[in-house]
């Protein structure tokens, strides 16, 4: 026995606070920048580095067996694919094993390439991680030599360069450039994902950098779908004649998105029309009507965040995935908190007094995470029903 030999390093991490952590370059090779936060989900790494509400952001996985099951092109949550928006990095403990699961098509490391995501291995996450919650998500540059040499002056030149997320509207970056009518259904075991033959509501989505799955539990719900730009005007929305509007997830800060959000957001409320908004969605209507967002300390990125529904006391446990809040204090009159987190009290939903438009800082299409809040969704379609004069439906949460 030779014992445990130490790979020479082929990637580094920096942060902004001037920590230099030495791993292997995975995924594709070069060099990124971004905020980093970490994300405590076990499972889903595919949802998670695909889903566009990261952009601008390095990912690290407290799980430290990450690529296990390997990678397939369905689970994927860009559906956006042309902008290949999602994380810009990730950082992992373990290298990447070979998958073993029967619906891996090709090993993460291969599949990271292909969607030009730039990772490192080998890092101590569990101190990275602590290192976050003392003292917040920093920026870093992950940086990969393959001979070791690492000019570290030019790395963290290109990490003062990047200017942080705050102020960042980064919604446009990964929006769709024209609009498309979405009719996929859910995943179902055995038989894949379907398609809705007969529509009975059009919602209008508002893509500020909108999942794949959202769009599904829309269809689910015998929705058609038309997603429309972030920069989309009420006029445009509107011309599509919906039975209700949807705000997207989203990456960067809501406050810079809000610039040209808002004022459209605050037309479509007064048509009386149903609104629905997730995370990005949830913190843009938020500021439509009138509440400040501000960025958190670190921020909330995991499948098991408990919520409270303080409307009827029940918790759920949720996906949640986000760096910025509405503050709650700032939430004006005739605008109720509906949802808290159980983690820290932040504001989890809203809604409107009397009126079908409320929305939600989690994820209640999970992937990855729990379906305890798929109910949202059927909420939704009954304010869409009932103004169409049917018979609602029992708020129904999938097994
Ligand atoms: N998932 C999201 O929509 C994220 C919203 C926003 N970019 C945040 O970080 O808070």
């Amino acid at each position: 026995m030779t014992g445990w030999q130490k790979k020479p390093a082929t990637a580094l991490l920096i942060l902004a606070d001037g920590t230099r952590l030495e791993g292997h370059g995975i995924g594709a090779e070069g060099h990124a920048a971004g905020e980093v936060c970490f994300n405590t989900a076990m499972t889903g790494y595919q949802e998670v580095l695909t889903d566009p509400s990261y952009a601008g952001q390095i990912v690290t996985f407290t799980f430290p067996h990450i690529g296990n099951v390997g990678a397939n092109d369905e689970d994927i949550e860009t559906v956006n694919m042309a902008a290949l928006s999602g994380v810009r990095g990730v950082v992992l403990k373990a290298d990447i094993t070979n998958p073993s699961n029967y619906r891996a098509a090709e090993k993460l490391d291969a599949w990271l390439k292909k969607r030009n995501i730039i990772g490192i291995t080998g890092i101590d996450t569990r101190a990275l991680t602590a290192q976050i919650r003392e003292h917040g998500m920093p920026n870093g540059v992950i940086a990969h030599a393959e001979d070791g040499y690492f000019h570290d002056a030019s790395i963290m030149a290109e990490l003062k360069a990047f200017p942080g997320l705050e102020g960042l509207d980064l919604a446009k970056e990964v929006t769709t450039a024209q609009t498309y009518h979405w009719d996929q259904t859910g995943w179902k075991w055995g038989e894949g994902y379907g398609t809705l033959d007969k529509p009975e509501f059009h919602i209008v989505a508002i893509d500020y950098g909108a999942k794949r799955n959202i769009l599904r539990c829309l269809a689910d719900q015998g929705a058609k779908v038309t997603v429309v730009p972030a920069t989309a005007t009420a006029a445009d929305v509107l011309s599509h004649n919906p039975d209700g509007i949807f705000l997207s997830n989203g990456p960067g800060d809501p406050a810079a998105t809000g610039k040209y959000a808002v004022p459209t957001i605050q037309k479509l409320m007064e048509t009386g029309k149903p609104v629905f908004g997730i995370c990005l969605g949830h913190q843009l209507l938020g500021r439509a009507l009138g509440a400040t967002t501000s960025k958190m300390h670190q921020g909330h990125h995991g499948a098991n965040h408990p919520v409270k529904d303080l409307t009827t006391g029940k918790v759920e446990i949720t996906s949640m995935n986000h760096g910025f809040a509405v503050d709650k204090a700032s939430l004006p009159a005739g605008v109720t908190e509906t949802h808290i987190s159980l983690f820290d009290g932040s504001n989890a939903g809203l809604s409107v007094d009397g009126k079908p438009i409320f929305s939600v800082q989690y994820h209640p299409e999970a992937s990855p995470g729990p379906r305890d809040s798929h109910y949202l969704f059927t909420r939704f379609i009954n304010h869409v029903r009932a103004q169409k004069g049917l018979e609602t439906k029992p708020e129904f949460t999938k097994a």
